[in-house]
């Protein structure tokens, strides 16, 4: 493949192109020295990150070095634990999460999160996906079977699931469930899906399926996910954030990362030296 020089501008049948680089792409998140302890315990130590719309960006690093506590800070899901205190900022879409005046409720309107493991409601599949619609104000009936269906399809469960809607998603496969999980997520529309360890409860076939699906929905969401399997951050994201001890060791494009890493801490961990 011919690698086009960035920020060049081609003309080609009379249109000027432009090749866009990662520079161009906007800013979801900002991360701006942001400092986290829980109790006397410093979990987050300045955290410096930046991550850019329709990518996939991953979180790695060893148990206990921050990762979910990251992710939760991004939808301020830490905040419901009573010893939480933060400092710095997070920008979303530039504004700063942290702020009291930002009301959380509008961030869960736009920030969707999956977890590690699947957790649908005891709800039949439709209810399922239809609950955040519905929370949102929509009631017709119309408008509720195209959202759950475009969702379905967008989560790539919707021929499987198609002729049971009305069953309980508990009775689908941990793999199925996880995919109704992110319809769920689509549902609202969100803008960031946030996924922590989505797969590390899935058998090898969900796993890719997932891992395929992330790919696809990266076209349009921008993705932030944790995982502890370094193949996987290799094979899905675009940029990927070393974490130890609470720190940001590195943070670069994921192929830079998993081949020339810049930091011999980062070195050790991709190579299995620890973690
Ligand atoms: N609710 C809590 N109260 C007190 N300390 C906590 C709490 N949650 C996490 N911690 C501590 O904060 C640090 C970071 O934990 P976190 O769960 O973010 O790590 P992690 O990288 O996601 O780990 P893992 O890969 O094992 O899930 C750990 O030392 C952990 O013990």
């Amino acid at each position: 493949m011919v690698k086009l020089p960035v920020n060049e501008v081609y003309e080609t049948k009379g249109q000027k192109l432009k090749v866009i680089s990662n520079e161009d792409k906007r800013t979801v998140y900002h991360s701006k020295n942001l400092n986290l302890w829980y109790g006397e315990h410093h979990a987050l130590k300045d955290i410096n990150l930046e991550m850019k719309e329709n990518e996939v960006t991953a979180i790695i690093g060893p148990s206990g070095c921050g990762k979910s506590t990251y992710i939760k800070t991004l939808n301020r899901m830490v905040e419901l634990i009573p010893s939480v205190r933060t400092e710095g900022e997070i920008l979303y879409r530039e504004r700063n999460i942290l702020d009291n005046k930002y009301q959380v409720e509008e961030l869960r309107t736009k920030v969707g999160m999956v977890f590690q493991k699947p957790n649908p409601f005891p709800k039949s599949i439709y209810d399922n996906i239809a609950y955040g619609p519905r929370i949102h104000g929509i009631k017709n009936k119309k408008i509720l079977d195209e959202i759950v269906e475009k969702s379905l399809r967008g989560a790539a469960i919707w021929d499987e699931v198609k002729d049971r809607l009305n069953q309980n998603a508990y009775g689908l496969s941990g793999g199925q469930q996880q995919r109704i999980c992110i319809a769920r997520c689509l549902a609202i529309e969100p803008d960031v899906i946030l996924m922590d360890e989505p797969t590390s409860a899935l058998d090898p076939i969900s796993t890719l399926k997932v891992e395929e699906l992330v790919q696809e929905l990266k076209e349009n969401y921008s993705i932030i996910i944790v995982t502890h399997n370094m193949q996987q951050a290799a094979r899905i994201s675009d940029k990927t954030a070393f974490f130890l001890n609470g720190e940001v060791i590195e943070y670069a494009a994921t192929n830079h990362i998993f081949s020339t890493p810049t930091d011999k801490r980062t070195e050790d961990y991709i190579s299995g030296r620890f973690g």
